[in-house]
């Protein structure tokens, strides 16, 4: 478009939920923007412009989300910014046509995909982690060697750290690399020194968390940890029996540890506030994103059973439940620690995507997450039977969906460990008319639950006790319950953002009627999850479609297990 001048990077930082950004082939000129400033962004191209200048070493520091870096065709001198090496999530880059001197920063990203430096003013050898490119990524430059390109001479400068800034020419640096590798073994050694003082000191006196590091989750989130905490190890080697009761305890093998004091030290964003306390997103230094949802209410039982259930919970596996991967004991906190869902709640997708510019779910997409929804129930109840209500609190914000928008649930199997009064205020299962009229929970009760998340996936309606966190809004909840089980059942039901046609209006009236059975209030005609499964499986995209998708179905529901003989609520 033309557009011209400098890029106002404190403006942006007012849209918390940017991840592109794209000014290419412009006249943008001046110094590289602040991008770092808006650290969630995941793409940035500002390529073919006029931007100049050398850019920061550590311009790119903490953006943990960045994937794509696009920079080419514009005027940068000094040396390519160390900190892109540090990038875990790193997949393209493209720097060329600039002016970028020195050597190229050792990048070892196995994730990086695409990567030009071509036609820069680069030189020294080409760091082994980018030797797989073409030939074509480092063309244009004379004093580029080693793989893909000719083989180096003996003397030429192996590719430095991420924070080499050389420019000197191709005899000198020996030298300097000499002298370079006496500083750093030098200063390794005094590290190796402190550590073991720190070591011998730790073992009199146990590190305390109370120096948070600026914008980390502890001070976010106001966790308190006046307590003294174990050592950076997550398997504590002491015999000390409060510290091993203080470490975040993992509750699955299959995942790369990290401990309390990285999750509390990570930089982190609030995710929202429900009806137990606050989840908060970290993204932890080694890449990996998790979300801590804190519990204050959960001494329902004593410590041994607690950690049983997680330990319990942790042995779940299926493709339809978010995992648990730790948790944090505290007697008057737990944390819940699981992966982040880039693509969040089923009711930001249902209720909020229009403030966010997503696109609203159309019918296959919902047919799909309330399959899913219900083959992930499934798998609780048959995996749970000792739980009267192995889910307790299905709802919408408790689904979350993943890239193909299969949907994950969340925040299952805690009844037990949840305090009676809070879950009683709190719990969805609780809020059931069976519960509200004769205070009791059964074993249909979760099937009300995807009664309910059905109806809501259909008609687009939020249920208002939703929004008041299930705080003294039963009767609300009941009363919308009922008025859509007292419609006639007519097209203007559903949610005419899903884009409905004539092909698929048998369909979707017949998920309704399933809906509604499974929303029955009197828990002896209301449908038990199997009947609800099996129906809701009979449900394909299309009227008239051929038998392949209920068979492709009930053979995946075979291959779960979820159908299978021993399969009962009895
Ligand atoms: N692992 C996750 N990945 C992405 N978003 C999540 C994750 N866990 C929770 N969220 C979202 O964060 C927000 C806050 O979640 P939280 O569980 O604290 O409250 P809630 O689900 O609204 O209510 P409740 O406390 O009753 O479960 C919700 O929008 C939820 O969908």
């Amino acid at each position: 478009m033309g557009l011209k001048g400098t890029l106002d990077v404190d403006s942006l930082k007012q849209l918390p939920v940017l991840r592109t950004l794209s000014f290419m082939n412009n006249n943008f000129e001046g110094p590289l923007p602040e991008l770092k400033k808006l650290g969630a962004l995941k793409s940035v191209y500002l390529s073919n412009n006029h931007f100049s200048g050398v850019i920061a070493k550590d311009a790119f520091a903490g953006m943990l989300s960045l994937k794509k870096l696009y920079l080419a065709q514009n005027a940068f001198t000094g040396a390519i910014p160390a900190s892109l090496t540090t990038l875990p999530k790193l997949m393209e880059l493209r720097l060329e046509d600039n002016q970028f001197g020195g050597q190229i920063p050792n990048f070892q990203q196995k994730e990086l995909q695409v990567f030009n430096v071509s036609n820069n003013a680069l030189e020294g050898s080409i760091p082994a982690g980018l030797s797989n490119f073409n030939a074509n990524s480092f063309a244009g430059i004379n004093g580029l060697c080693g793989k893909p390109l000719k083989a180096c001479d003996p003397s030429t400068p192996v590719s430095p750290g991420p924070s080499s800034t050389s420019t000197t020419s191709s005899k000198r640096p020996s030298i300097l690399t000499i002298v370079v590798v006496a500083i750093v073994g030098l200063v390794a050694l005094l590290a190796l020194i402190g550590a073991i003082c720190i070591l011998c000191r730790r073992n009199r006196e146990p590190l305390s968390l109370e120096a948070p590091l600026p914008s980390n989750l502890q001070r976010k989130a106001g966790i308190k940890e006046s307590n003294k905490l174990p050592q950076g190890s997550h398997e504590n080697s002491g015999n000390n029996k409060k510290s091993e009761n203080m470490k975040l305890s993992f509750v699955r093998d299959d995942r790369e540890k990290f401990d309390l004091q990285d999750l509390l030290k990570a930089s982190a964003e609030i995710l929202g506030s429900g009806s137990f306390g606050s989840s908060y997103k970290a993204a932890l230094m080694n890449g990996q994103t998790m979300v801590v949802k804190r519990f204050k209410q959960m001494n329902n039982v004593g410590r041994e059973e607690f950690q049983e259930h997680m330990r319990r919970l942790g042995r779940l596996r299926h493709p339809n439940l978010l995992p648990l991967v730790s948790y944090y004991y505290r007697k008057e906190e737990k944390l819940l620690v699981s992966d982040y869902v880039e693509r969040g709640s089923l009711a930001v997708h249902l209720h909020g995507h229009q403030g966010l510019g997503l696109p609203s779910l159309d019918w296959p997409t919902r047919l799909k997450v309330i399959k899913g929804v219900t083959k992930g129930l499934a798998y609780l109840y048959k995996e749970l039977p000792s739980l009267i209500a192995p889910h307790g609190h299905l709802k919408s914000s408790n689904v979350l969906v993943n890239e193909s928008y299969e949907p994950l649930l969340t925040d299952y199997g805690l009844i037990p460990v949840v305090n009676q009064e809070s879950a009683q205020e709190l719990m969805v299962a609780y809020k059931s008319p069976e519960y509200l009229q004769q205070g009791r929970i059964t074993k249909k009760t979760d099937v009300w639950g995807l009664g309910i998340l059905i109806l809501e996936i259909l008609t687009g309606k939020f249920p208002a006790n939703f929004l008041q966190h299930g705080k003294g809004s039963e009767e609300d909840l009941a009363i919308w319950v009922s008025s859509v089980v007292g419609q006639e059942v007519t097209n203007e039901v559903f949610d005419n953002e899903m884009a409905t046609t004539k092909n698929n209006e048998g369909e979707l009236r017949k998920l309704l009627t399933i809906g509604l059975a499974c929303c029955e209030g009197d828990v002896e005609k209301r449908l038990d999850m199997k009947e609800a499964i099996q129906r809701i499986e009979e449900v394909k995209e299309r009227d008239g479609d051929e038998d392949f998708t209920s068979c492709v179905s009930e053979a995946e529901i075979k291959s779960s297990g979820v159908l299978s003989d021993e399969f009962s609520y009895s």
